[in-house]
């Protein structure tokens, strides 16, 4: 089990942060994966947690820093993105290899120095499908050889964590599905993986629990059933010649129907047979008629919007919606989430014990908080957090009991609204007036570094109707909100036609869309890409939502990338 508390890492003093206050748990026996667009912080956090930055907050494997164990590679598998996203380096950072070595060479090299006999080495070639190309040259591997060369080499001290940064980028469809294969199974086993993915579809059809990040904060923690209904939507992609007569008549069936391309409409709200069915009634041509889901745009966090004189930041109050009565410390709002986005539970608003990490001065591991670094915590407890079950709300409070001088000298919350400079940490104080600016400025030179501001006492909740602001145009999650003006729909024929707009309110129905047909269990398209015996883990299976059974492979082709 990994458990997360308190992350924080602000890279240099005026930026904001990488991440603040990242807060979570990944539990055994499943896959949990941290999901956000491009520079959400998911690399900074994964860094963060393995001592490769140094930081705010607290990593711990199965109760133990990533620092603290003498043989980390038996404990925790590490794949991180190598340069160029290519590569991926193992746990010691190593990139994948030098390019003369042949595979199985390279392999049993890193099994000495991890301290393994040659033949684990051997075994996990079988187990990644590289037996057939071990005497090969590293030169000639395909990026997807290559990402499971890295996979093995992670696997090589038998570890029952992995961590991977981004494991399937760039890699074919079939190989992509290999790693989700693999990582589902070494879940199943009873092993812990955290996987990082900008993609909420493949979040959905990898992972157990889903957790969000938007510009480094934690903005959704959710088990993937809901992860899937609040974030996708399925919907029916129909083209034609004559689909402003098909709208028509959906629409007067009380389906959803938006534009979609030149001559197709896209339909939520009703299935896919009951469209062709009803084409077929009225004598309307189909030229396509498919299945698909639609990615909903992700909840974001919103800065602090002004400040006073007194060098305190005043954050915007939730436009609607009572707050929790013990959140009126100063939440900072998040944008609206999409119809029935919103979850239950709310994080604690106990004020967390966040040891740091290793201090900027030096390599220790760890080091207790500081009264210094409390600054910003005595100001008062954590407000309401984002988005989170009750469940993941439990696990993080109960297990980071507070120092009782901690304690007493945090006060009860109260209203207000009102988050002292101090608390937050310089990048997060974009918007404020110079003087606030100043009062952060000394207190982080006070505390000894820029990361000394970050107490992070600043967190989210989401705000029901919310004004959203504009987002960065990079925001990749933007282009997946269908937009279309609705009134201009096939303009020349169909002025009269009622049409809706579908796909942006992210219900997809009154009722809730049904979880999309993702395909997630039951594809076994990579199965020839995966061995009855890929994982010999020697851990009980844990029974989870996850659990596959690996399809046998037909006759593989490790080169097939
Ligand atoms: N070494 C660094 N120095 C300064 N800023 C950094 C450094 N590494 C990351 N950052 C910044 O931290 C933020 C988070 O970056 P990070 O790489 O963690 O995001 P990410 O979610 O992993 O993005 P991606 O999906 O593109 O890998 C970004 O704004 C990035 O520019």
């Amino acid at each position: 089990m990994i458990q997360i508390t308190g992350l924080t890492k602000v890279y240099r003093r005026g930026t904001p942060p990488a991440v603040l206050d990242l807060t979570f748990d990944a539990r055994a026996g499943a896959v949990t994966a941290l999901l956000g667009p491009e520079d959400a912080g998911k690399s900074t956090a994964l860094r963060l947690m393995l001592g490769l930055e140094r930081g705010q907050g607290l990593a711990l494997f199965d109760g133990r820093p990533y620092r603290r164990m003498r043989r980390p590679e038996r404990e925790v598998g590490v794949l991180l993105a190598g340069p160029g996203g290519t590569g991926a380096a193992n746990s010691a950072g190593v990139a994948a290899g030098h390019p003369g070595l042949r595979a199985q060479n390279h392999l049993r090299m890193l099994a000495a120095a991890v301290g393994v006999p040659s033949r684990r080495a051997d075994e996990l070639l079988e187990q990644t499908r590289l037996a057939a190309v071990g005497d090969q040259r590293l030169r000639t591997f395909s990026p997807g050889m290559h990402r499971r060369l890295a996979l093995a080499a992670a696997l090589l001290g038998d570890p029952g964590t992995l961590v991977l940064d981004a494991p399937t980028d760039g890699l074919s469809p079939r190989n992509a599905e290999w790693f989700h294969s693999f990582l589902r199974s070494f879940g199943a086993a009873g092993g812990t993986v955290l996987v990082t993915t900008r993609a909420p579809k493949e979040a959905a059809e990898l992972a157990d629990r889903v957790i969000t990040l938007d510009r480094g904060r934690l903005v959704a923690d959710q088990p993937v059933n809901e992860f899937r209904r609040t974030r996708l939507s399925p919907e029916v992609a129909v083209r034609g010649p004559q689909m402003a007569r098909l709208a028509d008549l959906l629409v007067g069936q009380g389906a959803k129907v938006r534009r979609d391309g030149g001559a197709g409409i896209a339909v939520a709200g009703i299935g896919r047979t009951e469209i062709g069915e009803l084409a077929y009634r009225n004598g309307i041509l189909l030229h396509e008629l498919a299945d698909r889901v639609v990615e909903q745009p992700a909840p974001r966090v919103t800065l602090p919007v002004a400040s006073g004189r007194s060098g305190r930041v005043r954050v915007q109050p939730p436009p609607a919606g009572p707050l929790p009565a013990d959140s009126a410390s100063g939440p900072v709002p998040v944008e609206p989430r999409p119809a029935g986005a919103v979850l239950s539970g709310q994080r604690s608003a106990e004020p967390e014990h966040r040891p740091s990490l290793q201090s900027d001065a030096g390599p220790e591991p760890l080091r207790e908080r500081q009264p210094e670094d409390a600054a910003g915590a005595e100001s008062g407890p954590t407000p309401a957090g984002p988005v989170r079950t009750a469940e993941s709300h439990g696990a993080a409070s109960a297990r980071m009991p507070r120092p009782a001088a901690e304690a007493s000298s945090s006060p009860p919350p109260t209203g207000g609204g009102v988050l002292p400079a101090l608390a937050l940490p310089a990048a997060a104080a974009v918007s404020v007036a110079p003087a606030a600016m100043t009062a952060t400025a000394s207190s982080s030179t006070s505390a000894g570094s820029a990361t000394a501001a970050t107490a992070a006492t600043a967190s989210v909740r989401p705000v029901a109707g919310a004004p959203r602001p504009a987002r960065p145009e990079s925001d990749p999650f933007d282009e997946t909100k269908p937009s279309v003006a609705v009134d201009r729909l096939f303009r020349d024929g169909l002025n009269s036609l009622a049409w809706s707009e579908g796909g942006g309110d992210g219900s997809g129905g009154d009722g809730g869309p049904p979880a999309p047909a993702t395909g997630r269990r039951e594809d076994a398209s990579a199965g020839d890409l995966l061995t009855a015996d890929t994982v010999r883990l020697g851990r009980p299976a844990v029974p989870t939502e996850a659990t596959t059974t690996p399809t046998t492979p037909s006759t593989p082709d490790p080169r097939s990338e």
